[in-house]
């Protein structure tokens, strides 16, 4: 961007600077009516298309409302100019130029005045208005040349002429002022471009004081408006693709955050399904050695009977509890206890089918539910366990320690139908192999009898 500009600024001081020289040199007059008119309608095109590109780039929302005023100059110069540029007669001709230059000067320096006012002009459509009050102006002086006032006498310009363009002239040298002083505590670029664009104006303004028709200061003074409408051409053109790429580069960083924000999201989601998870574990499992907790065996069991005395199916508990387990406290410390509670819990867990399941019931005691077991096959399964327990060593420190347990079994409907008894059926049990001398396997008595 910057060396384009630097180009762009050294082809347009070649210009101006050789343009001086060749029109200060060429002292005759050259009537070319078709390379005028090409010049002032290409200068009108340019800029009305820089109002509209002011105004449909929005670039105005974040410009000062009182961008109002050049959108408004340039629409009025843009419509006078137009009009001048297709008139060939004399009158109309310069009335419409020195129109031009009288309005555009005067609505520049409108750029002077308080916010408050370009707020409300602003409001009320000012660019509308003078898009057609010019026009009337524009479509007057074509119909009814004779209206318009006397221009141009004996080949020279009337007073009028040259105080309208003087006029205009030091109206633009004002607003490029304005521009200028903005230029010192703003880092916009627009007041560069801007008050280049006036002091050019301003220059052709007074420069036509100097001026007859046709003559080499007429066509310099021409080149240099050119040269105005140009460089705010290429300045805005230059910042629509500016804000283009903003745009793309704005759009590509709400992009990457919405990615960013799902990314967060959908970890924060996982993160909150896991401490669900988490939680439910905790709500359901003994901390311990990770088996369900009496709550969760209380739930599960509940399910298991109405599955049971529906279909007609037994199922037998275990009430499992470790022997002399207090000794093991004593002897190696609750760490140690805890840990032949974890190696218990493992080998129960182990040693089970994959539809029975074993609950930390209390303390040093397990339950163990056997589903579609009888109490036949529950005292045979039962057996095998106090067995592996048995022939299994916790190995505390340095230590290897025998480990027994007691079991008290209990089965659906041979003991009973009902939770609870079949809960106390089992605890009696396995308190009966307690007082039997441990490591051993008591069974509750079948209802009408049995072991
Ligand atoms: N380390 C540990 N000890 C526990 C835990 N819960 C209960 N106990 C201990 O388990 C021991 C149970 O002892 P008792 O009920 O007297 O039974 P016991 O020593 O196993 O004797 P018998 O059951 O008659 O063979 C107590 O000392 C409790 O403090 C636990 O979570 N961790």
């Amino acid at each position: 961007m910057r060396t384009l500009n630097a180009v762009l600024y050294s082809v347009i001081l070649s210009f101006l600077v050789g343009g001086a020289v060749f029109f200060g040199i060429f002292s005759g007059s050259w009537i070319n009516y078709p390379l005028h008119a090409f010049i002032e309608s290409l200068g009108a095109f340019i800029a009305l298309l820089i109002a509209v590109l002011i105004l449909m780039l929005r670039i105005y929302d974040r410009l000062p409302v009182r961008y109002i005023w050049i959108i408004s100059a340039l629409v009025s110069m843009g419509v006078l100019d137009g009009f001048h540029a297709v008139t060939q007669e004399i009158q109309s001709f310069v009335w419409l130029h020195s129109m031009a230059m009288l309005s555009g000067g005067l609505i520049f320096a409108c750029i002077w005045l308080p916010d408050e006012i370009a707020r409300r002009v602003y409001r009320r459509g000012l660019p509308l208005i003078f898009l057609a009050s010019m026009s009337i102006i524009g479509v007057f002086a074509l119909i009814s040349p004779s209206s318009v006032p006397v221009m141009i006498e004996s080949g020279a310009f009337t007073a009028l002429a040259r105080i309208m363009n003087l006029a205009g002239g030091i109206l633009f040298l004002t607003a490029a002022g304005y521009f200028l002083l903005q230029q010192r505590s703003s880092i916009s670029r627009d007041n560069t471009i801007f008050s280049s664009h006036c002091l050019l104006f301003g220059l052709s303004g007074l420069l036509f004081e100097y001026s007859v028709p046709w003559d080499g200061i007429w066509w310099y003074w021409h080149l240099l408006r050119f040269v105005a409408y140009a460089l705010v051409l290429y300045y805005f053109f230059m910042l629509s693709h500016a804000e283009e790429r903003q745009l793309h580069l704005l759009n590509s960083e709400l992009e990457n955050r919405v990615a960013l924000r799902t990314l967060q999201l959908s970890n924060e989601l996982k993160e909150r399904k896991r401490m669900e998870k988490k939680l439910k574990h905790l709500a359901t499992h003994d901390p311990l050695t990770g088996l369900y907790n009496r709550n969760e065996l209380e739930r599960r069991i509940a399910e298991d009977l109405e599955r049971a005395a529906r279909y007609q199916h037994p199922l037998s508990i275990f009430m499992v509890d470790i022997d002399h387990f207090k000794e093991i406290n004593d002897n190696y410390g609750h760490a140690g206890g805890d840990r032949v509670l974890r190696s218990i819990a493992f080998e129960l867990e182990r040693s089970l089918r994959k539809t029975d399941y074993v609950a930390r019931f209390g303390g040093e005691e397990f339950l163990v539910v056997l589903p579609e077991t009888s109490l036949a096959r529950a005292i045979e399964l039962g057996e095998r366990l106090r067995h592996r327990i048995a022939s299994h060593e916790a190995i505390l420190g340095d230590e290897k320690v025998a480990l027994t347990i007691s079991i008290g079994v209990a089965s659906f409907p041979a003991i009973s139908t009902n939770w609870s008894d079949l809960l106390d059926a089992a605890d009696t049990a396995m308190y009966q192999a307690k007082h039997d001398g441990r490591n051993c396997l008591r069974s509750a008595p079948e209802r009408g009898g049995g072991l």
